[in-house]
């Protein structure tokens, strides 16, 4: 299941289900299939194990209480830090606490709350809070994330990394806040956008999803999807053997002022790997004779270019001089299918009219902003931007009536009646100059094969992700992977994907 929910739709789901389960079914489930998850988790036998449970004051300790209990039975020594006096707990998570101290689990004594770093831990369990977080972790919460956060060992979070909003991936209360950094999350029910996007994967480390059995019936029709091949397959075919190059499109990137001649080129490049039929690439100024390294391209003066037969790729590197603004005028007017990238946004930005202009366009228009040029076109700084990435992605997608992937971190791809999907393919690797002109390339490259927009998005992100992924398993990167080495591995893991399907 790929479905996110936000956290109020979960609170929604968790409620109607636990109408018709008796108490203390669901919480049972996610002790259980938390308990599992540590189990997996241990370097050593249960029974050399010695397991720090940290329990908070609501539900989610309740869960940390239950798996406790789980991992005892299986013979771990366990010790639980509850701060909450048991008689405040909600009713699930007394039960809990009951069900941990019959298996054996002991429980902290305050005084040595202080100290839990003096002990070596083979996996700490974070259950201090879930999607219950209603306010920036302070005074002894703050100094206990700091002791597990300076741990050396494995550290599980249950359901969210306590101070992580699950529906941002921001850490409540922003620089003054804090969050565990687990190396493992299991959540519950169902994925959580906060958990792939922004500050979020760096909290999260690596995601398991338990859907505790939730039936179907009470998982509303979701708006929101974590991306996977399976969002785009439809659109893996196999080519037909009478074809011709003029079935698989042309490409024409837009863009290359003097100084940054290379970065069409590089879009150009992934565009022709990516199977377009023929690419252009339609220079602002000076177009070089010919890319030595891939002489397949054409190179041309833009105003020579014929904007209505192509896909257009719009924006790399193109500068934000007159002469750039009357090609963006030029591609929004042509009858064509485009892409906005780089100066393309920033020139837009500026134009109120050409905005307007762009929101009518009865052609296909995706846009690809880093959280900068999603700033300036919202008229926000780009903290706002990164506080709520999927709000602003969508924001950007209904003005602009576009689908929008809002680049960075876990892309955030989204479309004008408010679908998103959020993308948990790539790394730090893609920090790298010219990976976004890759990313317009591949774009287009799809578009001009004939897929749809919003396809097209979720492919081309997922592919590109994916593609850094794999070079930095290979040891070519993070540091030093450069944009243009990607290309060749996202043509590799294009067609792996269509001979699979
Ligand atoms: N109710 C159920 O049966 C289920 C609950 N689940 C778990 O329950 C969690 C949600 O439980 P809750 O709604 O109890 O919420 P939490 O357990 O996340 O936290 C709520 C408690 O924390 C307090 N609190 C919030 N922010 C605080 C802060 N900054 N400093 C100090 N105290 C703070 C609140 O006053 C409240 O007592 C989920 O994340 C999940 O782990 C899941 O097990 C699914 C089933
Ligand atoms: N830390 C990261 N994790 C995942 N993807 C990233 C990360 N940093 C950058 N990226 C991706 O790399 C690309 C960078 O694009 P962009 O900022 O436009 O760069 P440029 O303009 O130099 O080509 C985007 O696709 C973005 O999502
Ligand atoms: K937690």
């Amino acid at each position: 299941m790929s479905a996110i929910y936000p956290v109020a739709e979960i609170r929604k789901i968790e409620q109607a289900a636990l109408r018709d389960l008796p108490p203390y079914t669901l919480m049972q489930r996610a002790g259980q299939a938390a308990a599992q998850a540590a189990l997996r988790l241990l370097p050593c036998p249960p029974h050399s194990a010695a397991i720090l449970v940290l329990a908070g004051p609501g539900n989610n300790g309740g869960d940390a209480l239950e798996a406790a209990a789980g991992l005892a039975k299986a013979g771990c020594e366990v010790l639980a830090l509850l701060k909450t006096p048991p008689s405040q707990l909600p009713p699930d998570a007394a039960q809990a606490l009951a069900r941990a101290q019959r298996q054996g689990v002991h429980l902290m004594p305050p005084e040595q709350f202080a100290d839990i770093d003096s002990a070596q831990w083979t996996l700490v369990i974070d259950g201090l809070f879930g999607i219950g977080l209603s306010r920036p972790l302070d005074g002894d919460w703050r100094s206990l994330v700091q002791a597990v956060n300076a741990m050396p060992c494995p550290v599980l979070a249950l359901d969210v990394p306590s101070g992580l909003d699950a529906d941002t991936g921001t850490v409540v209360g922003g620089a003054g806040g804090i969050a565990v950094t687990a190396s493992n999350t299991i959540t519950f029910i169902a994925d959580k956008a906060g958990l792939y996007t922004g500050d979020g994967p760096d909290y999260a480390g690596s995601v398991e999803l338990a859907t505790l059995a939730i039936a179907d019936q009470y998982l509303p029709a979701p708006n929101m999807w974590l991306n996977h091949p399976g969002l785009f397959s439809d659109y893996l075919r196999p080519r037909k053997r009478n074809s011709h190059k003029g079935s698989f499109g042309d490409v024409a990137v837009i863009g290359g002022a003097a100084g940054m001649a290379g970065a069409p080129i590089l879009a150009a490049r992934a565009a022709a790997r990516c199977g377009a039929g023929r690419v252009f690439v339609g220079y602002a100024e000076n177009p070089p004779a010919y890319d030595q390294a891939q002489p397949e391209l054409m190179c041309r003066h833009a105003a020579d270019l014929d904007f209505s037969s192509a896909v257009l790729v719009v924006g790399t590197g193109m500068g934000m001089a007159n002469s750039a603004l009357a090609l963006l005028t030029r591609a929004l007017d042509a009858l064509s299918w485009l892409v906005l990238d780089a100066d393309a946004l920033n020139l837009l930005a500026r134009q109120p009219q050409l905005q307007v202009q762009l929101a009518q366009r009865q052609h296909a228009v995706l846009m690809t902003p880093h959280p900068l040029e999603a700033a300036r076109l919202l008229g926000l700084s780009t903290s706002e931007i990164q506080a709520d990435r999927v709000t602003a992605a969508r924001r950007l997608a209904s003005r602009f009536n576009a689908v929008v992937v809002l680049k960075g971190a876990g892309s955030i791809i989204a479309r004008a009646d408010g679908a998103v999907v959020v993308n948990p393919t790539g790394n730090p690797a893609l920090a790298t100059a010219g990976s976004g002109d890759v990313l317009s390339g591949i774009c287009g490259a799809l578009l001009a094969q004939g897929w749809p927009q919003w396809e097209a998005a979720l492919a081309a992100v997922w592919l590109h992700g994916r593609a850094a992924d794999q070079l930095v398993a290979q040891g070519i990167g993070p540091i030093g992977l450069t944009a243009g080495e990607l290309i060749p591995e996202v043509r590799l893991l294009l067609n792996q994907l269509v001979q699979e399907r």
